[in-house]
């Protein structure tokens, strides 16, 4: 898949000092610190009030979830929203609607005094020269109040997702076998993408024209997944008929925090059943159905900022030894999407993506044009 910038979660305050230390950390995406020095994570030399808080040593990474803080963090005014300040889950923006709470706050909890809403926990706070950016949608945008980083409830359980066609199957290998399969990989080149590493068997999958060469086929499956494959063949949902399904395999190595843009898998290149064994580390994947239609994948960037209004999300939670599979509408109607997150909140949990995930994607090479019932977000009837 094509890669993806992530976009900036927040825009600047009006520095009330040195405007040169703020375009520099504007450029390099930190915010000015004392003395106008620019510091990772966002802080101000207390300019004048502000109801926006940085907050360090708080966040789902340290065991806090979004609620909580905003609960802590309610003893001093009306909340109206606790943002990531960056992306490691330790580090947070609370939004007041009253400046006066923010000072209160930062009166209450500076120079290292305990928190006692958050169990004594000693807390960083500073004004906050970040200013979380009006959200394009409310249930579009990932960074939402009180919905950051999970931008969709997560769920570990297929069918509370309501989308026909997906399946998910625990423990689909066992510890063994997966430590087996990761280093069959490791011993084979892998391919260096921008921010992830991928292997082709099979077919090699095009990233630039999303497509297949049916013509350049690069022989029969590995044997380090044959017994992939026969379990495959015996997935509860699928007909004897349709045993024998699959002749590619991507496998995608995402280094921690890594996604996936949001993209359907091209109708013209792969057939109706689309397989993914998650291996090594978890990930939650979004689905989302754009009313519009559209095969193409979102512009890059774009991914939670347009094309948004009426835009169905459900989001799942991978586990490592998992297998996904997608078929019918979840196939071919569903875009599906990793976001780039180090912490994925699952059920109310923060879970840490502290290792790699290695997936295997099964696909078949689809040899005519695609006639299925989705149309409008489909490459062979649209053209
Ligand atoms: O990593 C995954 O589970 C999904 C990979 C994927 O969607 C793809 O290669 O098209
Ligand atoms: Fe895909």
């Amino acid at each position: 898949m094509v890669e993806q910038q992530q976009q900036p979660r927040f825009r600047f305050s009006r520095p009330n000092a040195n405007a040169n230390a703020e375009a520099k950390a504007k450029a390099s995406n930190v915010a000015v610190g004392k003395e106008g020095e620019a510091e990772a994570g966002a802080c101000s030399p207390s300019p004048s009030p502000s109801p926006n808080l940085y907050v360090a040593n708080c966040g789902p990474a340290v065991g806090l979830s979004f609620e909580t803080i905003a609960s802590a963090f309610a003893a001093f005014g009306q909340v109206t929203g606790v943002h990531p300040a960056d992306d490691t889950g330790a580090r947070v923006v609370v939004s007041f609607s009253q400046s006066s709470s923010a000072q209160a706050a930062l009166k209450a909890l500076h120079n290292g005094s305990p928190c006692p809403q958050l169990g004594g926990r000693i807390l960083h706070i500073q004004y906050s020269l970040l200013l979380p950016t009006p959200p394009p949608h409310p249930h579009c945008d990932p960074h939402h109040p009180l919905k950051a980083y999970a931008s969709v409830v997560s769920s570990s359980v297929a069918s509370d997702l309501g989308i026909p066609g997906i399946y998910l199957l625990h423990d689909f290998v066992t510890p063994a076998q997966e430590q087996e399969l990761l280093a069959a990989v490791d011993a084979r080149p892998w391919k260096s993408l921008a921010k992830r590493r991928v292997q082709h068997y099979g077919y090699e999958f095009l990233y630039k024209t999303r497509n297949v060469d049916p013509k350049q086929f690069l022989g029969d499956l590995p044997s380090f997944v044959s017994s992939i494959l026969e379990k495959i063949s015996l997935f509860p949902n699928l007909s004897i008929a349709e045993s024998n399904i699959v002749d590619q395999l991507t496998v995608n190595e995402y280094p921690p925090g890594v996604g996936l843009s949001p993209h359907i898998d091209t109708h013209s290149a792969f057939d109706r059943l689309i397989f993914s064994l998650s291996l090594a580390g978890p990930c939650i994947m979004e689905f989302r159905k754009y009313p519009q239609g559209t095969w193409l994948p979102l512009p890059s960037g774009r991914e939670n900022s347009d094309h948004c209004s009426n835009v169905e999300r459900r989001a799942i939670f991978l586990p490592p030894r998992s297998m996904l599979l997608l078929s019918g509408e979840a196939r071919y109607a569903w875009h599906h999407y990793i976001p780039h997150h180090k912490v994925d909140m699952v059920d109310g949990q923060a879970i840490r993506r502290g290792s790699r995930r290695v997936s295997f994607t099964f696909r078949k090479v689809r040899t005519g044009p695609c006639c299925c019932d989705f149309p409008q977000y489909c490459d062979s009837q649209m053209g």
